[in-house]
């Protein structure tokens, strides 16, 4: 490369050395009004990455192996059959496996170290992170959680090791968010001991089973009842055999493949007809009802609707899991666009160097918050998995409710989040974030978009949501402890009037980013929808019956479930910040929850409906969020490289750490151009 052109490429880079110190730029934001724009100090980004994450090893040793296995790093974009593709998921979970990892054993029993790797897999393909939750946490886990010891006697080995794959099958052609809407039956045969296993017409034929299609050996059916031994008691599940140890089907079962789809071709999703397969009486999962040999029927639990939610709950660890990979999808994304922009030059003064792209206040405006956000999302997420762990040691229902509500929500907010700004970091990349080779999967929403409506359509979950706060809000808080993380709206749902006047109006750039005011402005919120949501239902109710009720309110219901979820991200947030020793690292993380925090209350025209923001104060929320984006844009590239995830997994050449030289050669490289 000749000496120009490095002095060309470093140039480029100077302007991603961040913290305001190299950039090029003559464009320093300029907020509307006299708020100064100030530099956060430097950090270090080691100290940062430290008190980020708290299994470095893991992270290491998991990416130390792809390092090892460049053949197995393919991009989904650069064109693949869906039968390659398939193998290649394979092939890259035999190699995790020949390395000694267990994920059921982390799955049952190390769960923070099973979503870590759901996180770090993420980066490496959407199809494997996926492959990883059907094998593990919707079969493994369905089969140790629903199920008795002897179940995880038989199968746990087996399934640890890829030679029993195994799917979860609930999803009908007709029915997928209503699961009591299912309609394949199982009817015990007492005089052969069997459960008789039957898809009664063509509504009811399994659809879009992971792993049906080419690798599963056996399913966990979930079956709403049957005649008989069942009649009345609701959901069960049982294990169903699909294919002998040669892969011929079993007798009774068809299976088709679901075929192409937009994304995560690397999945053998499937449909499967049952026509009266027969499998032994112990095949049914029995932790919560049992059925003996003469067909009667007990359970622990006093009620159907009782054991549908525990049956249900025990199937939370699917989106904790979903929820983590989506995290890692959002760093990855946000990793690209942040170091791109900040060494993308276009335009400039005239006689001057061109201007950094991330040096432009309307991109800025775009990642900024989006970067506040991912933070945000992180530490949420991290609280969503110490939640999970403590309430699997416990038992406690109370924690088991909140990690239902809480799994549901940040789940829903998290995916769709992150769809959404998978777009925007993309078009912040310009032509070349289109590019399939140096965006890798990062900046491609095909696989992620799915993430939305599995393991429960995101509209869905959310009511689910609201429903328990609701819940919650009638029992009027009663013993309601204060691990939950609704207890907030205990005290606060009593005080949900707008408030002091004073404060209405009040645009002290103290007074707003005062961790008091922020906290205290999105637990309003929340408070207020759900009091006057409860106030809404309880009228319509009376006169055109629940159902109907609940529809004519369904925004405001999705409403106060986002709002509850981004309160719970702002308190985790500013925990964060607290916990945080080194005072460089805590104050840009304080930037960035203010950021986060501002940037709600301002795009929520529900402060300003309830005057609990002055039309002046909005107008000083705004300055500040413009100059607070100013300044994370200082420590933009820092608090990315602060997720480090190594090139070789992101991939990305127009994406590459700072450390590396020339963003362009391997891109140039790639189209087939000399260096
Ligand atoms: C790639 C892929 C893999 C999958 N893997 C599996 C698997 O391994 N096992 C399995 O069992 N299933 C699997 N599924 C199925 C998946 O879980 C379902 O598609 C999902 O639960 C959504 O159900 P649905 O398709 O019936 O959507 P629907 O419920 O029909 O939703 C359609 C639309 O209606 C809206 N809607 C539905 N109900 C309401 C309501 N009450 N209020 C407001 N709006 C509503 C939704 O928001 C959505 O916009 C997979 C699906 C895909 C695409």
């Amino acid at each position: 490369m000749s000496a120009q052109r490095v002095a060309v490429l470093q140039r480029q880079l100077q302007a991603t050395i961040p913290a305001g110190e190299a950039s090029s730029s003559a464009l320093q934001p300029q907020p509307t009004s006299a708020i100064a724009l100030r530099q956060l100090p430097r950090f270090d980004v080691t100290l940062m990455e430290h008190f980020l994450d708290n299994q470095l090893a893991l992270k290491a040793e998991v990416y130390e192996l792809f390092r090892q296995h460049p053949e197995l790093l393919v991009a989904e974009e650069e064109g693949m059959t869906k039968e390659e593709h398939r193998e290649l998921v394979r092939k890259c979970l035999r190699v995790i496996l020949a390395a000694g990892f267990s994920p059921m054993s982390f799955f049952a029993r190390d769960h923070a170290k099973y979503f870590n790797l759901a996180e770090l897999l993420s980066l490496v393909d959407l199809s494997l992170t996926v492959k990883l939750g059907v094998q593990y946490s919707l079969w493994g886990g369905s089969v140790i959680n629903l199920g008795t010891e002897r179940h995880r006697r038989k199968y746990f080995d087996d399934i640890d090791r890829f030679r029993l794959p195994g799917c979860f099958a609930m999803t009908e052609l007709k029915h997928g968010s209503n699961v009591a809407g299912l309609q394949t039956e199982a009817i015990l045969d007492v005089h052969t001991d069997e459960w008789i296993v039957n898809t009664p017409d063509d509504g009811a034929i399994k659809w879009w089973i992971g792993n049906a299609a080419e690798d599963g050996k056996m399913a966990t059916v979930p079956s709403p009842d049957g005649s008989g031994a069942l009649d009345d008691h609701g959901v069960h599940a049982f294990i169903v055999p699909l294919r002998d140890d040669g892969g011929a089907l079993w007798p009774g079962v068809e299976i088709h493949d679901c075929g192409y789809k937009v994304g995560l071709n690397g999945i053998d999703n499937g449909a499967i007809r049952f026509t009266s397969v027969r499998v032994p009486r112990e095949n049914l999962l029995d932790r919560f009802a049992t059925v003996d040999r003469s067909g009667r029927y007990s359970s622990p639990m006093t009620s159907a609707t009782k054991r549908f939610a525990a049956t249900l709950g025990e199937l939370t660890g699917g989106r904790v899991g979903l929820t983590c990979a989506s995290v890692g999808v959002l760093k990855g994304a946000l990793t690209i666009a942040v170091r791109y922009s900040a060494q993308r030059q276009q335009f400039g003064p005239p006689d001057a160097p061109e201007v950094a792209v991330l040096d432009y206040p309307s991109q800025q405006m775009k990642l900024m918050p989006m970067l506040a956000t991912c933070y945000a999302l992180y530490f949420a997420k991290n609280k969503l998995v110490e939640k999970y762990c403590e309430m699997k040691r416990t038992k406690d229902e109370v924690l088991v409710a909140d990690v239902h509500t809480l799994s549901a929500g940040l789940k829903a907010y998290t995916t769709s989040y992150t769809n959404t700004a998978i777009g925007i970091c993309r078009e912040c990349c310009g032509g070349h974030g289109y590019a399939a080779r140096p965006a890798a999967s990062s900046l491609c929403t095909s696989s992620a978009d799915i993430f939305q409506t599995f393991e429960g359509d995101n509209t869905v979950l959310l009511q689910q949501v609201a429903a328990l706060l609701l819940k919650e809000y009638r029992d009027s808080f009663r013993g309601s402890p204060l691990a939950a993380t609704w207890s907030y709206l205990k005290v606060w749902a009593q005080d949900s009037l707008p408030a002091n006047p004073l404060v209405t109006h009040e645009t002290d750039v103290s007074h707003l980013r005062d961790p008091a005011f922020l906290v205290r402005a999105l637990r309003y919120r929340s408070a207020r929808l759900l009091h006057t949501l409860a106030a809404r239902l309880r009228k319509h109710s009376r006169r055109v019956g629940e159902f109907t009720a609940w529809n004519k309110c369904l925004l405001h219901v999705l409403a106060l479930s986002r709002a509850h979820i981004e309160s719970v991200m702002l308190v985790e947030m500013l925990a964060a910040v607290n916990a945080c020793v080194d005072p460089d690292c805590r104050r840009s993380l304080k930037a960035l929850a203010d950021l986060f925090a501002l940037d709600r209350i301002y795009t929520d025209i529900t402060f300003r409906n309830d005057d609990y923001i002055a039309p002046e104060k909005a107008k000083a929320i705004y300055r500040l969020i413009e100059a607070l984006c100013g300044e994370v844009r200082g420590v933009a590239v820092p608090l990315v490289d602060a997720f480090a995830i190594p090139d070789h997994i992101l991939r990305s050449p127009i994406g590459l750490s700072t450390t590396s030289v020339d963003p362009y050669s391997e891109y140039l490289a790639a189209a087939g151009f000399d260096s």
